[in-house]
């Protein structure tokens, strides 16, 4: 099986209705997103999925979060925008622009440190 992932980032606001603490504050993230596909076969030019298809179907999805206040944009004016949250909604767009290749998973990082990871097991 072969996997590839490609990465790319978004600044947003935020913050988590509900939350004891300070991230029930507004506050902001550079949020890192890696998508990783898998494919057990390679194309005649020895590829299993072109990155740069697969950066073309993220960009606009990250450009509608970019530069927001996530807690306005939809889904996450009605359930939180966690990094899980997030990880799931890119998931389920992204799954929905590729055909040929199997989506494996997508991390969300808040920071170099903290990622939350989707996947449809
Ligand atoms: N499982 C999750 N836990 C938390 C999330 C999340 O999305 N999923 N989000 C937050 C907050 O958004 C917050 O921004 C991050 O919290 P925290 O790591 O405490 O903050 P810092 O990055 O500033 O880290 P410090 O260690 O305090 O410097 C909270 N939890
Ligand atoms: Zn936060």
């Amino acid at each position: 099986m072969y996997y590839i992932t490609v990465e790319n980032h978004f600044d947003a606001a935020h913050f988590l209705r509900g939350y004891v603490g300070k991230c029930e504050n507004l506050h902001g993230h550079r949020y890192k997103v890696a998508v990783k596909l898998s494919s057990a076969t390679l194309d005649e030019v020895g590829l299993a999925f072109d990155f740069r298809d697969l950066k073309n179907v993220l960009k606009p999805i990250l450009n509608r979060l970019d530069h927001t206040l996530l807690n306005d944009v939809s889904p996450f004016d009605k359930i939180n925008p966690s990094a899980e949250n997030i990880a799931r909604s890119i998931f389920k767009e992204v799954k929905a622009g590729i055909e040929g290749a199997t989506l494996e998973s997508v991390t969300v990082w808040e920071s170099p440190e903290s990622s939350a990871e989707y996947r449809e097991d």
